[in-house]
């Protein structure tokens, strides 16, 4: 397809400048992407507040069908990719991560819901290191595709005391399996695209010059579907996985759907106009 990205970038929203990532827009495709590549792309509660606003801006624009979650790169100091090194490590206090504030966050967690939530595809494209807080991430997004010569994979949670046990984990074992999950904890090791392709946890692995073109090419492919099937799709995967938090979202969309129909309309119209509702001539469809 290769069609070309004509990107507006969006430096600031209401009362946020954008500095610890980029953001930016191109024909139904948000990208947000790290840009702290100096530390591997860590994230400090300033990157997660401005990840937050981004994803939520991309969740309210209704010419958006799908974000792209990546990162900007390489390292200047050494030429190294990364995607996401997790929670930065020089922020964390004794009860969380440390912002400006002086508050003790764990606020990556509101954006993975975020992203788990939004009805709109995520991918997530992994060019370089995605470890820690970073493995999780791309775990959470919809779809992951992985630079062949630079994505890593790698769980560090086990050796700096930290452990995601929702998504990060959890989930991580729906797609790869019980056994497999557990060694990328246990173990902590390293894994190639090629290695994350083959455990199911990356949907492609594209040399690195074409990645962000061919995530672009992506979101194109799906931007052609119905927005409708999309978004019901997505919360069907979900559903399952998410309980009763899972239901009640897909269930919600059930609800706006049968808004739209007339026996929706005639019940609303008869308590408006204080009398009872006539659904007698709406059909019982077997
Ligand atoms: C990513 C590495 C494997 C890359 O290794 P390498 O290429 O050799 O590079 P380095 O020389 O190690 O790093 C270069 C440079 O970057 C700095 N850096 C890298 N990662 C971090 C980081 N996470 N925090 C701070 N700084 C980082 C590194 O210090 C170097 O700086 P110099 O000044 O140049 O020396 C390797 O870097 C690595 O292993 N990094 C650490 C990975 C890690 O352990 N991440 C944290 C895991 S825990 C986590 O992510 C929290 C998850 C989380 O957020 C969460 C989970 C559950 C509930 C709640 C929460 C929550 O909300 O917090």
């Amino acid at each position: 397809m290769n069609q070309k990205a004509d990107w507006k970038v969006i430096e600031k929203l209401n009362n946020i400048t954008f500095e610890d990532i980029t953001y930016k827009k191109s024909n139904g495709v948000a990208r947000i992407a790290f840009n702290r590549p100096e530390v591997r792309n860590a994230f400090r509660p300033q990157t997660v507040t401005e990840l937050y606003r981004a994803f939520l801006d991309a969740r309210e624009d209704t010419s958006i069908g799908v974000v792209l979650l990546s990162s900007e790169g390489p390292s200047p100091k050494d030429g190294v990719y990364s995607f996401c090194s997790g929670g930065d490590q020089t922020k964390r206090g004794y009860q969380g991560y440390v912002g400006e504030d002086g508050m003790p966050r764990l606020n990556i967690l509101e954006v993975q819901r975020l992203m788990r939530f939004m009805p709109k595809a995520v991918i997530a494209v992994v060019n370089g290191w995605a470890v820690g807080g970073g493995h999780s991430l791309h775990v959470v997004c919809d779809l992951t595709l992985a630079s062949k010569e630079h994505a890593i994979f790698k769980q560090t949670d086990a050796d700096v005391t930290s452990f995601d046990g929702g998504y990060g984990s959890a989930y991580l074992a729906k797609m790869v399996g019980q056994k497999r999950a557990r060694e990328i904890f246990f173990l902590g090791r390293n894994y190639s695209a090629q290695e994350a392709y083959d455990m199911g946890m990356v949907n492609a692995v594209i040399p690195h010059e074409e990645l962000e073109d061919t995530a672009y090419d992506w979101a194109q492919e799906i931007l052609e579907k119905s927005p409708t099937s999309i978004k019901m799709l997505k919360f069907a995967f979900n559903l399952t996985d998410d309980g009763m938090v899972g239901q009640q979202v897909f269930a919600g969309e059930a609800t706006r759907l049968t808004y739209m129909t007339d026996e929706a309309k005639e019940g609303r119209d008869a308590f408006l106009e204080k009398r009872k509702p006539n659904f007698k001539d709406i059909k019982w469809i077997p």
